[in-house]
């Protein structure tokens, strides 16, 4: 995935000014930055559903998006396991798996983020945090080649955010591209590298918070 000057403009404001971004498969990138940097702005570029005012895009074919928060009225009947499943939709070979072998795709994403006691139960009754991790399987089910996710571990208990670092780095691994908006110490410092954003702009050597002390953006090589 490479990003190549973009910009992305409200009316005057500029939320994103110049931005060059390359994503490899198989490293997990995080973007930290103060709020209103245009981390989310930068996240929604990659994935496509923001259009950038000048600059270019290249993506693979399969991009999964994990927003912080979905809403979903109450009123709408989808369960658990329904808001998994939808992440099966754009992968074919994924949808292909008609009947157990696609039901078992979405039954796996279940149990690892711990959901498979709250699957029958209607999405809009769960906690934040078990709303936050259903999104997560969501996005992990259809295996995408790059997977965006704008504050995973936000609002979980250290146990769960734990569970969710060791999956991000399990994606890396099968051979994902991750891009990861984070201000998570723990996250960042288990992330491949650190792109900083201020202002709309990439800052290379700010520092960037970590459990163990502070590191310098981009201290891991790319
Ligand atoms: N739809 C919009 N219309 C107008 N301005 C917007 C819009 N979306 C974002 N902005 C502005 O663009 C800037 C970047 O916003 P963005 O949400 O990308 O920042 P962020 O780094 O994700 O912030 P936070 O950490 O608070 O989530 C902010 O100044 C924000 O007010």
């Amino acid at each position: 995935m490479v990003l190549r000057g973009v910009r992305v403009d409200f009316g005057a404001h500029h939320a994103l000014r110049g931005v060059d971004l390359e994503l490899s498969a198989g490293r997990v990138t995080a973007v930290a930055g103060p709020n209103g940097a245009g981390k989310t702005t930068l996240l929604e570029v990659v994935a496509g559903t923001r259009r950038p005012s000048a600059g270019t895009r290249s993506a693979p074919r399969t991009v999964a998006f994990v927003p912080q928060r979905a809403a979903v009225p109450d009123r709408l009947p989808v369960t658990v396991r329904d808001v998994v499943t939808v992440g099966t939709w754009r992968r074919p070979e994924v949808r292909r798996r008609q009947g157990t072998g696609r039901r078992a795709a979405v039954d796996e994403a279940l149990e690892r983020l711990d959901l498979t006691g709250v699957a029958d139960r209607p999405f809009a009754v769960l906690s934040g945090g078990q709303r936050q991790r259903a999104l997560l399987a969501q996005g992990l089910v259809g295996r995408a080649d790059l997977l965006l996710l704008d504050e995973p571990t936000t609002g979980l208990d250290a146990a769960s955010s734990a569970r969710i670092r060791a999956l991000v780095a399990n994606e890396a691994r099968r051979g994902a591209a991750v891009l990861c908006v984070s201000h998570d110490p723990a996250l960042l410092e288990t992330a491949d590298r650190v792109v900083h954003l201020e202002d709309g702009r990439v800052v290379t050597g700010a520092r960037v918070p970590t459990q163990s002390g502070r590191r310098t953006a981009h201290s891991n090589p790319t």
